[in-house]
């Protein structure tokens, strides 16, 4: 199995969500406060609107498990904020009317199987809306392992100047960046245990998103000195995979000792990774279980890292 038909759709598709997502942050989104208090935006709904629609057309079999679903966007009063989304999508899909976005964004709301989509619109959606790093995370999950991930990061800055990458990697066949406007595929490769001057570490801007001082604390243990990278989003394992991290730890936060990671904000950027030389798994050593249900119930924590170094963290881990 290549997966080239599946590859295509999901660049295609999660491209064309990238450019939609600029396009809202141009005109400075205003956030909407979900009933979990997360913020979400126009965009995150027209994102999963757009990719959902294709993926509906491409593999209308296939279920997406994705982050939104347009159960508020459907009521009255948010009538104008469903035309704003709808503005957007038209300017993909010319004919989208209201009632196909919300349709589409729905088609999301799909179960995890033994062969599934998973989708975040916008993953990081504080950095978006504070101008700063975000990613579209795209995957294929077929019998719990994740085959294809598409991530795309609009505002990563490459080397020689430009802005935005998608990340791309089909199981087996390695890992790849290409600039979000065009150009050759890069082969990605993690870091090189000797390479001194990339061996940082990567965490999250939100501080309640993880435990900065036990994630600065294992870095250290496994001899990275240096201060971390804070950075939003699965971007961060697009650095890894890039060679430009060593290290992403996401430890659960001492507020929020019972929360579970998501699918969705997981599963692009682990293969990526993986195809590019790296390690992923939770903080026992545990692989991450995409098999049961959109919340990874029976793991705790991330651990993404190169690979030289990961059987370290993960004793380091069990010490601390
Ligand atoms: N207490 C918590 N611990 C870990 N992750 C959390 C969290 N609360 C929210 N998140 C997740 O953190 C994601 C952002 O990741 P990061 O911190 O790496 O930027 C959010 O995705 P969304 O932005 O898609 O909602 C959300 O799913
Ligand atoms: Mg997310």
């Amino acid at each position: 199995m290549t997966y080239a038909k599946e590859k295509e759709v999901a660049i295609a598709a999660a491209t064309a969500a990238a450019k939609l997502c600029e396009q809202v942050r141009a005109d400075i989104p205003q956030a909407i406060e979900k009933k979990d208090k997360s913020p979400v935006t126009v965009a995150d709904f027209g994102a999963q609107a757009i990719i959902c629609q294709a993926l509906a057309a491409a593999f209308p079999d296939d279920p997406v498990v994705g982050e939104e679903d347009a159960k508020e966007l459907r009521k009255p009063e948010m009538a104008e904020t469903l035309t704003k989304v709808t503005h957007y999508v038209q300017a993909l899909s010319p004919d989208a009317t209201p009632e196909d976005v919300t349709r589409w964004i729905d088609h999301g709301n799909g179960q995890v199987s033994s062969r599934y989509w998973t989708l975040d619109p916008i993953d990081g959606t504080k950095g978006f809306l504070r101008q700063d790093q975000y990613a579209v995370a795209l995957a294929l999950v077929e019998n719990g392992e994740v085959k294809v991930g598409v991530l795309a990061c609009p505002a990563m800055p490459l080397d020689g100047g430009q802005t935005g990458a998608l990340y791309v990697a089909v199981r087996g066949e390695g890992a790849t960046m290409v600039p979000l406007s065009g150009g050759e595929p890069q082969r990605l490769q993690v870091v090189m245990a000797d390479d001194v001057a990339n061996f940082r570490f990567v965490e999250s801007v939100e501080a309640a998103h993880g435990d900065q001082s036990k994630q600065n604390a294992i870095a250290q243990a496994v001899g990275i000195t240096t201060e971390s990278f804070r950075v939003d989003s699965q971007a961060k394992y697009g650095i890894v995979a890039s060679g430009k991290a060593a290290l992403y730890l996401r430890l659960p936060s001492p507020k929020y000792p019972d929360y579970r990671e998501n699918i969705w904000d997981h599963a692009a950027g682990a293969i990526v990774v993986e195809e590019a030389g790296g390690r992923v798994s939770d903080m026992y050593g545990q692989p991450l279980n995409f098999a049961e249900g959109s919340k990874m119930m029976n793991n705790r924590g991330i651990v993404v890292s190169n690979g030289t170094i990961h059987d370290q963290v993960i004793a380091a881990l069990a010490e601390n």
